[in-house]
C-alpha cells in the first residue's frame, strides 16, 4: 500500500491519473545506496551520520594500521605457524573457495570464516534483501531513534560501501586485506556493543576465539553467558538469604513486632517458617515454639488479611506449609464451572453451543459427567441464550459433589432442607429424571424466589418448594428415601469468592454456626425412614472447612441418632478429621471427604453420608446430657431442641448468652428463668465497677482447680458411654444407666463442696450479697473466661432499679416532648387557619 520507488531507467513515469495523493506525495528517496544499484549523487546525510561516518573511517584506519602492525611481528617471530595453520584451514572442507594467503594469522583466522562464508555463500538476491532491509530500516528510522540498531544498520551498510570501495582501490592480491576489513567491521558492531555494555567486554575477546560462529552466533552466546552470570549472582544471593535467615534474630520488644512493608512481613514469615521447620537447630535457645507461631500468625493476619482467630483456627487444621498453599489458594478465585442439566440438553451439545459463542471450556474432570470449566468466553456466561432456556446453571465444582453422594434415585421422595437459590436442588431432580418427589424448602423467603426461579428456568416440574425453618420439618413430614442437608456454614471454604469472611468471622459465629447445624442435622435424620427400599440417607455438607462445623457435628449426631457413617462413593477428597486437637472423634469420620482449593482447585467443601438403620430415637438424647465429650461450649439444644432459635441472629449479647454453658443446677436454672425481664434491662447498663466482676471472676479460676476431681469423674462416664458398642449408639443397658447415676450422683456431690469453698470466697466480698447457691462446674467457669462475657447475674440488682427508674424518666421524657409538638403543630394549625380566613 505505501508508495512504490521507481527504477524504470528513464526515471520516467507515465501518470494514471491526478490522484490525491499522487499530488501531494514525492517519490521515496533512499538515503543508503543499494548495492548493484545506481544511487543518486546528491544523497545528503543528516549531521549524526556525518559525525558517525567520520569516525567509523577513523576507527577502521586505526585498525588497520594496528593489524599490519601486528600481522609484521608475527611474521617475524612465528612464521612457521603461519603456515601451518593455513594449512590447517585449508583442509576445512566448509569454506573450499576460501583463498589460500600468505598473511594468514590467528587474527584474521578468527574473523575470516563467517564473512568469507557469508559472502560465498549469499547470492546477489540475498544481499539485495539485506541491503532492502538497511534501506528500510534507514527510512524508517529517524534521529531520535534507537542508537544501537541505527548504528547496526549503518555498518553493515557502510561496511559494503568501504568493501565496494577496497574492492576498487586494491587488486586481487590484496584480498586477504579487504576481508580482514569486512570481518573488522562486523566485530566492530561487536566491539561497539561491548562498548555499551562493560559486562561483555571480556566475552568479546573470548568470542574472538569462536572463528566458526556467525555474528548472531556470538551475540547469542554473549547473552548465554550473561544468563550464565546472572543465575551465579541469583545463586549468591540465595546463599546469602539463606544465611541471613538463619541468622533471624526474634523480635524482642513491641517495636521491634512492627514492620514497615509487606515485603518485610512477607520476609520475615519466611524466616520464622524456616526456623520453626528446623526449630531444634535454628532457635535463638530463648524463645518457645509458641512464642515463634505467635509472630508468625501475626504477620500471616496482616499478610493476608485475616483475623487473629480465624488464622489461629486455620494454623490449627494445617501443617505450615500446607497452611500457606491454602492461603494463596484463598487469594485466588477458582475457575468458573458450569453444570449442564440434563433435562433439557446434553453436555456434548451444550459444549458445541456455548463453543460457537466464543467460550473456550472443557469438561471438568472425569469425576463428574455434566460439568464443564469455563477458561474464557466472549459473552456473559449468565446471559447467553442458552444460560436463559436452562441449559445449565453457574455452579461451582465443589457444588455437584454433594448431590453425587446423594445418589439420588428415580421415584423417590427427597428433601433437600436447605435448597435455595436451588442448584443442588436442581441437580437431584435431573438425577430423578423429573420423576418422584423433590421437596425444595429454605427458611430465608426472599431466597426461595431464586429456587423458583430456577427451577421454571430448567424445567424442573417434580418439585414441592416450602418455605419453613428445617427443624421444625420432621413435626410435618418425614418417610423420605433421602435428605440432603447443605447447611448455612460461616464459608470459610470459599474466603475467595467472598473475602469478608476472613475478618468477620469470630468464636461466636462458630458456636451460632455448630448448634445450628447440630439441629438441622437431627431434624434430617429424623426425616428419613430408615425402612426405605431405596434409600435411608441423609448427607450432610457445607462450605466450611472448619472441623466445628463438620466432623464435630457430624459425630454428635452418631451419637445421637441410630446412624452410621457410609462412603461418600466421591473417590477423591481428603478423608476427614478422625483427631482434631484434643479431640477424639468418631473412627468412621475418615468415611467423610474434605476438599480444600490448594490441592482440588475447588472451594473448600466438606461431605459425609449418613445412613439411618433404625428409627427409634435413642433415649440417651433426652435424658443424658451434657455428655458430648467434644463440645467446648456446650450448646443447649440437647433439651431444647424444640425451641427454635432464629438462624444466623444479629450478634447480640443475648444470643451470646444462649451459648453459654448448660447450667446443670436446676435452682440455678429456675433463677436464670424468673430474671429473664430483669436481665434484659440489666444488659443495657453499663458495668461501672468492673473490679467487682474481675474478682468474681478469678475466684471462678480458683473453682477450677476444687473441680479437677469432678471433671475426673466426668471423664469416667465418658469413658462408660464410648465402652458401649458403637452399634447400639446410645441403647444403654439398665446396668450402664445405674452406674452413670452413681456417677452423677457423685460428680453433683463433688461439686456442692466445691461449692462451699466458693461461698467462703465470695462471702468476702461485701457488696455481694447473694450468691449462685451451687458452684459452676470447671468448665463452665472456663468457658466464661474464654467467652469473656459478663455474668449478669451478678450485677447488684440495685443497678436494675436504678435503670428501671431512668427508663421510667425517659419515657416521661418522651411524653412531654411529644406532648410538646402537637401543642406546636395545633398552634401552627390554627395560625394557618387566620391567615387564610383573612385572605
Ligand atoms: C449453603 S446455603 C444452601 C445452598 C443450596 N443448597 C444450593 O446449593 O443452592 C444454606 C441455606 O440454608 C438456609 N437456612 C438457614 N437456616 C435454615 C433453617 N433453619 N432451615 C432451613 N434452611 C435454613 C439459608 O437460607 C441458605 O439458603
Amino acid at each position: 500500500m505505501g508508495r512504490k520507488a521507481r527504477f524504470n531507467k528513464e526515471g520516467e513515469v507515465v501518470k494514471k491519473g491526478p490522484g490525491r495523493k499522487a499530488k501531494k506525495q514525492k517519490d521515496p528517496s533512499f538515503l543508503i545506496p543499494i548495492p548493484g544499484k545506481e544511487t543518486s549523487p546528491d544523497k545528503k546525510l543528516s549531521r549524526h551520520q556525518k559525525l558517525r561516518a567520520k569516525k567509523r573511517q577513523q576507527k577502521v584506519q586505526e585498525r588497520q594500521q594496528k593489524q599490519k602492525l601486528k600481522q609484521q611481528s608475527v611474521k617475524l617471530t612465528n612464521g612457521n605457524n603461519a603456515v601451518d595453520e593455513s594449512s590447517e584451514e585449508s583442509d576445512d572442507d566448509e569454506f573450499p573457495l576460501r583463498p589460500s594467503t600468505s598473511g594468514f594469522s590467528d587474527e584474521n583466522k578468527l574473523w575470516l570464516k563467517p564473512k568469507k562464508r557469508k559472502h560465498e555463500e549469499s547470492d546477489v538476491e540475498e544481499e539485495e534483501e539485506s541491503d532492502d532491509a538497511s534501506e528500510n530500516d534507514e527510512e524508517e528510522s529517524n534521529e531520535e531513534q534507537d542508537e544501537e540498531s541505527e548504528v547496526e544498520g549503518e555498518d553493515e551498510s557502510e561496511a559494503e560501501d568501504e568493501d565496494q570501495s577496497e574492492v576498487e582501490d586494491e587488486d586481487a592480491s590484496e584480498n586477504e586485506d579487504e576481508d580482514s576489513l569486512k570481518v573488522q567491521k562486523l566485530s566492530e558492531f561487536v566491539d561497539d556493543d561491548s562498548d555499551e555494555n562493560d559486562e561483555f567486554s571480556d566475552e568479546t575477546d573470548d568470542d574472538n576465539n569462536d572463528d566458526d560462529m556467525l555474528p548472531i552466533e556470538k551475540q547469542s552466546k554473549k547473552l548465554r553467558k550473561k544468563q550464565e552470570k546472572e543465575d551465579k549472582l541469583a545463586e549468591e544471593e540465595l546463599q546469602m538469604n539463606i544465611a541471613d535467615q538463619e541468622k533471624f534474630i526474634f523480635p524482642f520488644m513491641e517495636a521491634e513486632k512492627e514492620v514497615k512493608s509487606l515485603q518485610d512481613v512477607q520476609q520475615r514469615i519466611r524466616e520464622v517458617i524456616t526456623v520453626l521447620s528446623n526449630f531444634k537447630t535454628l532457635r535463638d535457645g530463648v524463645h518457645s515454639r509458641a512464642e515463634y507461631l505467635d509472630i508468625l500468625k501475626d504477620d500471616l493476619c496482616v499478610y493476608y488479611s485475616y483475623n487473629d482467630f480465624l488464622m489461629e483456627k486455620l494454623m490449627q487444621i494445617f501443617p505450615l506449609s500446607e497452611l500457606l498453599e491454602f492461603l494463596e489458594a484463598s487469594e485466588v478465585q477458582r475457575p468458573l464451572t458450569i453444570r449442564t442439566n440434563s433435562l433439557k440438553t446434553r453436555r456434548r451439545d451444550l459444549a458445541q453451543a456455548l463453543i460457537n459463542r466464543g467460550v473456550n471450556l472443557d469438561p471438568v474432570g472425569k469425576w463428574s459427567k455434566v460439568g464443564i470449566v469455563v477458561y474464557s468466553s466472549q459473552v456473559p456466561m449468565g446471559a447467553t441464550p442458552e444460560y436463559l432456556a436452562g441449559h445449565y446453571i453457574i455452579q461451582g465444582a465443589s457444588s455437584m459433589l454433594p448431590v453425587m453422594a446423594l445418589a439420588p434415585q428415580e421415584n423417590e421422595r427427597i428433601l433437600d432442607m436447605s435448597a435455595a437459590p436451588g442448584g443442588k436442588a436442581s441437580h437431584i431432580s435431573a438425577i430423578m429424571k423429573n420423576t418422584g418427589i423433590l421437596f425444595a424448602n429454605d427458611l430465608n423467603k426472599d431466597r426461595i424466589k431464586a429456587v423458583v426461579g430456577n427451577f421454571h428456568r430448567m424445567g424442573v416440574v417434580n418439585s414441592v418448594i416450602t418455605c419453613m425453618d428445617g427443624r421444625k420439618y420432621p413435626s410435618y413430614m418425614k418417610g423420605f428415601d433421602r435428605v440432603l442437608l447443605d447447611a448455612p456454614c460461616t464459608g470459610t471454604g470459599v474466603v475467595a469468592k467472598d473475602q469478608s469472611v476472613k475478618t468477620s468471622k469470630d468464636e461466636v459465629d462458630i458456636q451460632r454456626c455448630y448448634n445450628l447445624q447440630r439441629q438441622l442435622l437431627l431434624a434430617a435424620i429424623d426425616c428419613v425412614s430408615a425402612k426405605s427400599s431405596t434409600g435411608g440417607y441423609i448427607v450432610y455438607s457445607t462450605c466450611s472447612i472448619l472441623p466445628e462445623e463438620n466432623e464435630w457435628v457430624v459425630d454428635f449426631a452418631l451419637k445421637k441418632r441410630n446412624v452410621k457413617l457410609v462412603e461418600t462413593g466421591l473417590d477423591f477428597g481428603t478423608d476427614g478429621f478422625v483427631n482434631y486437637r484434643q479431640h477424639r472423634f468418631h473412627p468412621t469420620l475418615k468415611l467423610t471427604k474434605r476438599f480444600y482449593p490448594h490441592t482440588h482447585n475447588m472451594d473448600g467443601f466438606f461431605v459425609a453420608k449418613l445412613k439411618k438403620f433404625s428409627d427409634v430415637i435413642p433415649k440417651s438424647d433426652t435424658t443424658e446430657e451434657g455428655e458430648d465429650e467434644m463440645s467446648i461450649v456446650e450448646p443447649e439444644e440437647e433439651k431444647e431442641e424444640d425451641k427454635i432459635e432464629e438462624p444466623q441472629p444479629p450478634r447480640k449479647k443475648t444470643k451470646i448468652d444462649k451459648n453459654l454453658p448448660k447450667t446443670k443446677n436446676k435452682d440455678q436454672k429456675k433463677k436464670q428463668g424468673g430474671t429473664k425481664e430483669g436481665k434484659k434491662e440489666i444488659k443495657k447498663v453499663k458495668v461501672k465497677d468492673r473490679e467487682q466482676v474481675e474478682e468474681i471472676r478469678t475466684n471462678k479460676n480458683i473453682t477450677t482447680a476444687n473441680s479437677q476431681s469432678n471433671k475426673k469423674n466426668k471423664d469416667k462416664l465418658k469413658n462408660k458411654n464410648k465402652q458401649q458398642p458403637e452399634s447400639s449408639n446410645g441403647k444403654v443397658s439398665k446396668k450402664q444407666n445405674s452406674e452413670k447415676k452413681k456417677l452423677k450422683q457423685k460428680t453433683e456431690n463433688q461439686s456442692n463442696s466445691n461449692s462451699a469453698t466458693n461461698k467462703n470466697i465470695q462471702s468476702n466480698i461485701a457488696h455481694k450479697k447473694k450468691k449462685k447457691k451451687n458452684s459452676e462446674s470447671s468448665e463452665d467457669s472456663k468457658q466464661v473466661q474464654k467467652s469473656k462475657k459478663i455474668d449478669w447475674m451478678d450485677v447488684p440488682v440495685q443497678a436494675a432499679s436504678q435503670l428501671q427508674k431512668k427508663m421510667k424518666k425517659n419515657k416521661q421524657k418522651k411524653q412531654i416532648g411529644e406532648l410538646k409538638k402537637s401543642k406546636k403543630q395545633r398552634n401552627s394549625g390554627n395560625f394557618n387557619k387566620k391567615k387564610m380566613k383573612k385572605r
